[in-house]
């Protein structure tokens, strides 16, 4: 089944066309990576595809669910890890994890119960009871992923997950997206090249709003004539912008 499919996906602020129909096809179970050079329409199309913005004309089905007709039941299936660090900086790690949980119409005694669960595999034993807002970033970035983890989404959506952490903090963050795999549908933006060709199953380039070129990195590296896949991101980025 596919996880995303959309149809004509259209954003428009003014006159700035954000994003312009690009065709993403993501399967059920993928790691997606979508890159793009700043102001391509990543974000936009990501929270188009959350149910965050309402699209201007187009739809896109989540696990056969329109963003536009049905979005209380994607919404009900999916979760968002935000580019802006979502955590309650004056919460603990736990109270935060629990807050999650109960917006989600967990009970208290479930909500406690899901909490402990995350705090077992996300390894926060020794921070539980510290307040968010004194982690380091890149355990910051667990905490949300985890928040966005507690309620069990089919689809996950991951707005440069390492964005700004220490090339240990990302390779940490690495193992867990990784860990992810074959669990749930992950779509997941970033400008790390190296991020995207480890660890995603297939990647799709944007440029004006459109999807310019989709395959795996080594689909990508062939279609752009190298075998650096940083080089092939700079030609089908730049032809795309040209
Ligand atoms: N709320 C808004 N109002 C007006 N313009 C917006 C709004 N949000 C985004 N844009 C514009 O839409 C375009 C696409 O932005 P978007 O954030 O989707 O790009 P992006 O590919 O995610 O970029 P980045 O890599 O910098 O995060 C940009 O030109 C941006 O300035």
């Amino acid at each position: 089944m596919e996880a995303i499919k959309t149809r004509n996906l259209i954003k428009q602020y003014k006159d700035l066309r954000a994003v312009n129909g690009p065709a993403l096809t993501v399967r059920e179970g993928e790691l997606y990576g979508l890159l793009g050079v700043n102001g391509a329409g990543k974000s936009t199309t990501i929270k188009m595809l959350s149910c965050l913005t309402r699209p201007t004309s187009g739809d896109a089905l989540v696990m056969g669910h329109s963003v536009v007709g049905e979005p209380e039941k994607v919404k009900a299936i999916i979760n968002v890890s935000p580019q802006e660090t979502a955590v309650a900086a004056k919460l603990s790690v736990r109270e935060n994890l629990e807050f999650i949980a109960r917006i989600y119409g967990c009970d208290k005694k479930e909500a406690r119960e899901k909490a402990n669960k995350m705090i077992d595999d996300f390894s926060f034993e020794e921070i539980r009871n510290k307040r968010a807002g004194t982690l380091s970033g890149g355990w910051q970035r667990r905490l949300s992923i985890a928040m966005a983890l507690i309620t069990e989404p089919r689809v996950l959506f991951l707005d440069e997950p390492t964005l700004g952490l220490d090339v240990l903090a990302r390779r940490e963050l690495w193992r867990l997206i990784e860990s992810l795999k074959g669990r749930m549908t992950v779509i997941l933006t970033t400008h790390y090249l190296e991020e995207a060709e480890s660890l995603c199953d297939r990647i799709g380039i944007m440029a004006h709003g459109e999807l310019c070129a989709e395959g795996t990195a080594d689909q990508l590296k062939a279609q752009a004539g190298t075998d650096n896949f940083e080089e092939a991101f700079i030609t089908i980025a730049g032809e795309g912008i040209a």
